[in-house]
């Protein structure tokens, strides 16, 4: 490795948001490492395969560097279970090996690395690779955040719904778990508009979905943007509090604002209605139903006249 100074100027990613995993059985290749990155990532070592790929696990490293000839389990195996990895499969992974054969190099690509920098290396230009990798993590990162959130309430939005509430709903099917499922709906929120304006309702819709998502996180809840002034949430049953309470919680969270709405037939400040449902997932009963239940008794209250949650059991 030459020690040429890799002391140029560093891209956006070079704020230590990010972290970088070296693997590596070499102790001095792992110190030289830390501090080419130290400065500017946060830079956790490990000294085998296992230990690496539990540390993976553990942190969720935005970026692997990885020898590949180690005693036990070398990096060509190693890269094969991130790759296999649910939550690991995303991270790019970089070897840096002294294995210099063609065929070595095209095996590590085709295991799915995304780069291949041979030993001894220039500590500038491992620099330069390793910050052009993290640039497109910083970017993916971006891109999953303007798919999955609502720019309004920084909410999650109606697909990361899609895919959260399918994972949530197989994960109390298989815990033989029951969940609750509802429904958020601000009242006469258009009168709020036509008296307020536009701008004012977007401010108070912000105020109204991070009142109702702080009181569900308290019970392990979350809250999703799925229309104008609707919203999804869920949370898991509850041994410590009646679930009825939690919906009571949501409700006087957003009383306790106190938001004026001098228009409202409800009350001189806004409100919202809630409906939900009770149900424990199986392989017969489908989200979309227990949604439609939730949504129904919504309805119910509205009609029974808003500022109020509606909850009953969901069974087919
Ligand atoms: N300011 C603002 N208004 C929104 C947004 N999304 C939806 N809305 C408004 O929300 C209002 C919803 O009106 P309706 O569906 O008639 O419901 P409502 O007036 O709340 O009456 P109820 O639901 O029956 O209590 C409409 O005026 C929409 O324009 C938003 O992002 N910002």
């Amino acid at each position: 490795m030459d020690s040429s100074s890799h002391q140029f100027n560093p891209r956006r990613t070079s704020d230590k948001a990010h972290t970088i995993l070296c693997i590596d059985d070499e102790s001095a290749n792992l110190k030289v490492l830390s501090s080419i990155f130290r400065d500017h990532y946060t830079v956790i070592l490990t000294k085998n395969a296992e230990q690496g790929y539990q540390k993976a696990l553990e942190i969720i490293p935005d970026l692997i560097l990885l020898d590949v000839v180690m005693p036990d389990e070398n990096g060509f195996e190693l890269i094969k279970k991130i790759k296999a990895s649910h939550a690991l499969a995303h991270i790019p992974v970089i070897f840096i090996t002294g294995l210099h054969g063609e065929d070595d190099e095209a095996k590590g690509l085709k295991l799915g690395a995304c780069d291949y920098i041979h030993k001894p290396f220039s500590h500038s230009i491992i620099f330069a690779r390793v910050n052009t990798h993290l640039e497109i993590v910083r970017q993916r990162k971006l891109l999953e955040k303007f798919a999955n959130f609502d720019s309004l309430t920084e909410l999650p939005n109606r697909r990361k719904w899609q895919t959260d509430s399918h994972a949530v709903w197989q994960n109390a099917m298989i815990n033989q778990q029951k969940i609750n499922i509802g429904v958020v709906d601000v009242d006469h929120f258009k009168k709020y508009n036509d008296f307020y304006g536009h701008v004012k309702g977007d401010i108070v819709l912000r105020k109204i979905s991070n009142a109702v998502k702080r009181a569900l996180y308290q019970y392990d809840g979350c809250i999703y943007r799925c229309g104008g002034e609707e919203f999804y949430f869920y949370f898991p049953e509850n041994t410590q509090i009646l679930n009825e309470d939690v919906l009571a919680t949501c409700q006087q969270a957003v009383n306790d604002l106190a938001i004026p709405h001098q228009t409202s037939p409800v009350q001189p400040y806004l409100t919202i209605s809630i409906g939900a449902v009770n149900h424990q997932p199986c392989p017969n009963s489908q989200l979309l139903e227990v949604i439609d239940a939730a949504d129904r008794l919504l309805y119910q209250a509205k009609h029974n006249g808003r500022n109020r949650y509606a909850y009953g059991n969901y069974s087919i």
